[in-house]
């Protein structure tokens, strides 16, 4: 049996899933956690893939490994390969400022849609090289190179793989590769807002006006291009929705909605994206099409924190939900916990209106809490502005049946929740498993449907809820 393993090095933790070639099956899996915060050392992204793949039973069988991983995550490596300083993660807002000025100097929301198919948020690696460039100089000047999260651990693999067999205590300290060795692929390089799906090019034009300078970039394989020729093989690795896309199989006409850490709503899509409107970030995809997607910064952690307000667990918090009438008697809960990206509020915080004596009940702030982080994303399925044949629903935060059950409701659609599994990783090991084997025939359990009597009155409470909102 030959063995393909994918990774999924998302914003809470890594996920390491070692699958048969050929059909897909799952051999083995591990994960570890990730620290929280919004600037992290990359280290501790190696130090936790190497936990995930020690739980996963190691890598002996497996013949190419891919890794998925949180998106525009701002990686400044020097000259010998060390990093620079701490990655600013993807939802961190610090850089919120940084992007209205690019924008304003590129010539506004329309110029950039036009060059790189977004408009650049505080998310965006281009809007965090312009932090670093006006408020650390000295680590712009030690910057050589500068990549994504996956692309690090892409390049760490290479160095590991080269330096001997997998073993946590050979790889913790493996020598690194040179620079010039940094890859990455088209759906992670998108989200930097300096690379354009459109014409499959760099645009170091907007990379040199935000840092001042142009480090070394990763350069872009193809869907099925390895970075290495043995022992194990190395893919492209993606962003950890593009491998999503490619782990659920999400073909013409699905909706994906992913909740983890973000909220993202996407599609496969054949044609590049381009929203001056700023709210779909028109990505490309891991196989040479396009994923235009649309993301929040609060999704599961909504229900972390009404889970730690009420004190109780995700499990309890989700029959507590289900407890409460749909609407929660008017109980109105805005998510901005993290700020908000869509819509762009990165200073905002989170609010609850529509307390009374009735409504005062923890049943009513679970089902809150999980109706408003619903609204935030079928807001974010309304910008898509797609035909949606099937909804389908992903993410840790899909996990909740009170998530499934409410979903429908406001929503207004059925919602496919396809069998619990780490999709990203999937997908990045599906992608592994295409460059050891022609044809891999992989099939997922079927989808569960769920329904439910629409409530629009409910988004039409929560939208009037996001006009009184705190910065
Ligand atoms: N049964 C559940 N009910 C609600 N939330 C859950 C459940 N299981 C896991 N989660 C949440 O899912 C999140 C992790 O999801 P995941 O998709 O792995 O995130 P990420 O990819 O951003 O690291 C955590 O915030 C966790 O609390
Ligand atoms: O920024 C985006 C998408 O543009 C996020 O979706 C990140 O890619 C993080 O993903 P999760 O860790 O929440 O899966």
């Amino acid at each position: 049996m030959t063995l393909v393993a994918g990774v999924d090095s998302s914003t809470q933790s890594c996920k390491v899933v070692i699958r048969d070639a050929e059909t897909g099956e799952l051999v083995r899996q591990g994960r570890a956690p990730h620290p929280t915060g919004t600037e992290v050392h990359p280290s501790h992204w190696w130090t936790a893939l190497l936990q995930a793949i020690e739980e996963a039973g190691g890598l002996d069988g497996v013949a190419a490994i891919s890794v998925g991983g949180q998106q525009h995550g701002m990686v400044c490596l020097d000259e010998s390969g060390e990093v620079v300083r701490e990655a600013l993660l993807w939802n961190d807002t610090r850089s919120a400022q940084a992007a209205t000025d690019l924008i304003t100097e590129q010539g506004g929301p329309q110029a950039w849609a036009d060059a790189v198919g977004s408009v650049p948020v505080a998310s965006f690696t281009v809007t965090k090289l312009r932090w670093l460039a006006e408020n650390e100089p000295a680590n712009v000047a030690c910057t050589a190179a500068v990549c994504l999260p996956h692309d690090w651990l892409t390049w760490r693999l290479l160095g590991a793989l080269e330096s001997g067999p997998f073993s946590v205590a050979a790889w913790a300290d493996a020598p690194t590769p040179p620079l010039d060795r940094l890859v990455t692929d088209r759906g992670d390089a998108s989200g930097t807002g300096y690379w354009s799906p459109a014409s499959g090019s760099y645009r170091t034009d907007l990379l040199k006006a935000a840092l001042g300078t142009v480090p070394l970039l990763p350069r872009v394989l193809g869907p099925v291009e390895p970075a290495n020729d043995g022992p194990i093989l190395v893919g492209p690795g993606t962003g950890d929705n593009m491998a999503a896309a490619l782990g659920v199989g999400a073909r013409s006409g699905d909706v994906v909605v992913s909740l983890g850490t973000s909220g993202t709503v996407f599609a496969v899509a054949e044609t590049p994206s381009a929203d001056p409107a700023g709210l779909v970030a028109g990505f490309a995809d891991a196989t040479g099409r396009f994923l235009p997607l649309v993301c929040t910064l609060n999704a599961a952690r909504v229900m972390d924190a009404a889970a730690r307000i009420a004190g109780v667990g995700l499990d309890e918090l989700s029959a507590l939900a289900l407890q409460a009438p749909p609407g929660a008697d008017g109980l109105t809960l805005v998510p901005y916990l993290e700020g908000e990206r869509t819509p762009n509020r990165p200073t905002a915080t989170g609010s609850v209106h529509g307390l009374t004596l009735a409504t005062s009940t923890p049943a009513h702030l679970a089902r809150a809490a999980i109706e408003g982080m619903l609204c935030g994303l079928a807001d974010a399925l309304d910008a898509l502005s797609m035909q949606a044949e099937r909804v389908l629903l992903i993410g840790g935060a899909a996990r909740s049946e009170a998530v499934r059950r409410i979903a429908p409701t406001v929503f207004g659609l059925p919602i496919s929740v396809p069998p619990p599994a780490e999709y990203v990783a999937d997908g990045a090991a599906y992608q592994a498993a295409t460059l050891v084997t022609t044809s891999p025939d992989w099939r997922s359990g079927d989808a569960e449907t769920y329904t439910g009597d629409p409530l629009p009155s409910l988004r039409a409470r929560y939208h009037r809820a996001t006009t009184h909102i705190l910065d």
